[in-house]
């Protein structure tokens, strides 16, 4: 049986300046112990202005908190203002990096092709990309948020090689879950997560498709993950606003004590 350590992820969204970054962390890495490390890996999506930061007191501390970006450029540089390349983030030692959040796709009209082309940026730069799927309200009265959600993963991996998509992490966000305080329910998640982890096998090989790791994102709090932590298809969450409380996400990464 293959074992996918989890991820617990905060993604701090547009919150936190680089001073309230260290203090943040400092938090994190006080509270949490070796123990905690072993049994999920922990990491924080910081705003770009923040990484340097976050990087420096990693490296100088050792800690064991991973960092990422919550975009990348498909662009490695030149003429294009206001982005951040890959090779940017490569220099910061970034491990993850946050593509096609429901955020991007809606108020930056990122499509499927773009997100395909900040995927594979990622790749091409040794980033682990979190690509983020998952529908809008409508789509799932209309019945129809596996099929949406799907096409959304096969457009995200479009082109991808075996070798690179083992690696990636897929954070499956219902959209009108976001913020909003509305769980998705547990069972109404793992049915996603499993056709995601269908979708893996079908486009590659089920033996990959056990490997990947598939996250659950939206309003997850300390009250809810030990339930869609439960689920055999999920194996971690993005987490936004309560990963903006570190002692909240300090519990969310203790899920199996919740
Ligand atoms: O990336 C994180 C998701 O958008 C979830 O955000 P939320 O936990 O505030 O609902």
């Amino acid at each position: 049986m293959t074992t996918r350590t989890p991820l617990m992820a905060g993604n701090w969204k547009m919150n936190l300046n680089h001073l309230e970054a260290i203090a943040h962390v400092q938090k994190l890495a006080f509270a949490l112990a070796d123990k905690d490390y072993d049994a999920v890996e922990v990491a924080v999506l910081a705003p770009f202005t923040d990484l340097r930061s976050v990087q420096t007191l990693v490296d100088g501390d050792k800690l064991k908190i991973k960092y990422g970006a919550q975009d990348i450029s498909a662009h490695d540089g030149g003429a294009y203002t206001g982005e951040i390349s890959g090779p940017m983030l490569a220099k910061l030692k970034c491990t993850y990096v946050a593509v096609g959040h429901s955020e991007r796709r809606q108020y930056h009209a990122e499509t499927d092709e773009i997100v395909n082309a900040k995927v594979k940026a990622a790749y091409k730069h040794g980033l682990t990309p979190i690509l983020c799927v998952g529908e809008e309200l409508d789509v799932r009265e209309a019945g129809n948020h596996v099929e949406h959600t799907l096409a959304q993963v096969e457009g995200g991996l479009k082109d991808l090689a075996a070798e690179q998509a083992e690696s990636v992490v897929i954070a499956y966000e219902p959209v009108w879950a976001i913020g909003t305080g509305k769980v998705c329910g547990a069972d109404d998640a793992q049915e996603v997560c499993a056709a995601i982890r269908g979708k893996l096998a079908e486009l590659y090989s089920q033996e990959l498709a056990d490997r990947v790791r598939i996250q659950y994102g939206g309003s997850v709090k300390s009250g809810n993950v030990a339930e869609i932590m439960a689920k055999p298809d999920i194996d971690g969450a993005l987490v936004g606003g309560a990963s903006l409380d570190s002692d909240e996400f300090v519990k969310i990464v203790r899920f199996r004590d919740q």
